[in-house]
């Protein structure tokens, strides 16, 4: 049951931030229930080594997309292939390397951890060792605790480590941090760039902005079951916020104007506010303003920006690429 004869040689694991080879291709999904469309037309590209998010409010289409691409329900129609193959005609070879981490567990409630993890992994030809995600997911005090008495946080863990204890090349983590406190959420993430840095490809499913702002390479986001926007989260921002505007307090004696940020293309309108003034422009406006006024050696007494910080904007700066707008 757990040899695949359909496709040859395993992939050799990916190196860290191996990105490039497409490792997830969806062209047109298409999907009902009973006649009524929960994925209408979705397309979409994962590249071997990055964390991708699928975002969109509840009921978009979100679960139905990835559950296809796992082979867990079937499309009516688009393709899909992962690692080169249609996964409703190799399910084998799939299952073998596409790990997900279902939205709610089904787990008994007696089962502890370790025996979980040890079931699981009798499902796989080269699994990997449950006291080794025992550790990595911190669950080793958790080990021989039944299910039901575990938290909510350590419940998410117990979830993620069995979505990994194939080894796969690609984990789906649908709704990671769902119901989980601030500081659970925040180690989860450091345990999801772990895992990435391990070399695994990572889906993430999710409906937190901050969540795939903070943790994905690139993104989509699901609308109505079509892909209402894509691309990193940098962009997604800047192309759906309309713009930029931040609040600046210039030294004694300065005005935008004669500083000639009006004219600045980046920028289209300067406002006073009490002693400083609003900017708003383009998703570059703020480095813009910031370089203009470092090249005629004036530092601003105080920079507000009005929804990101200043590192975010620079951190896009960095990571989006040119693009005249
Ligand atoms: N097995 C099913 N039978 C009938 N309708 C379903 C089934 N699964 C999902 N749906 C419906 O399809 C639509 C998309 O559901 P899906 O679970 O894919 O969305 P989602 O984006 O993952 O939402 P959530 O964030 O709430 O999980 C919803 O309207 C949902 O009610």
């Amino acid at each position: 049951m757990s040899t695949s004869t359909d496709v040859t040689a395993r992939p050799q694991p990916p190196s860290r931030h191996d990105t490039g080879d497409p490792v997830i291709r969806v062209q047109h999904l298409r999907k009902s229930y009973a006649g009524t469309p929960a994925v209408r037309d979705v397309s979409f590209e994962v590249r071997r080594g990055e964390i991708f998010g699928i975002l969109g409010s509840n009921g978009a289409g979100k679960t139905t997309t990835v559950e296809i691409v796992a082979n867990l329900r079937q499309a009516d129609g688009g393709e899909v292939e992962v690692l080169g193959v249609d996964p409703s005609r190799h399910p084998a070879y799939v299952k073998e390397r596409l790990g997900i981490q279902l939205q709610e567990s089904t787990l008994q409630g007696k089962i502890t951890p370790r025996e979980a993890l040890r079931l699981y992994a009798a499902f796989y030809p080269d699994p990997e060792d449950p006291e080794v995600l025992l550790r990595l997911l911190g669950l080793e005090n958790k080990a021989d605790t039944p299910f039901d008495n575990l938290s909510g946080g350590q419940k998410q863990r117990l979830s993620i480590a069995l979505a990994l204890v194939g080894r796969p090349e690609i984990a789906i983590l649908d709704e990671l941090t769902t119901g989980l406190d601030p500081q659970a959420r925040r180690e989860t993430w450091g345990l999801i760039e772990r895992v990435r840095d391990s070399g695994v490809t990572i889906v993430l499913v999710t409906h937190f902005m901050d969540e795939a702002e903070r943790l994905c390479d690139r993104l989509i986001v699901i609308a109505g079951g079509v892909v209402a926007a894509h691309g990193s989260p940098a962009e997604l921002t800047g192309a759906t916020d309309g713009g930029r505007a931040f609040r600046i307090a210039l030294p004694y004696g300065h005005t935008p104007t004669a500083l000639g940020l009006e004219a600045l293309a980046e920028v289209t309108s300067i406002t006073p506010a009490g002693r400083a003034w609003m900017i708003t422009g383009t998703d570059r406006v703020l480095p813009a303003v910031v370089l203009a006024l470092s090249e005629q050696d004036v530092i601003p007494d105080e920079v507000q920006t009005q929804a990101r910080s200043l590192e975010d904007v620079f951190v896009e700066l960095v990571t989006t690429p040119q693009e005249s707008s």
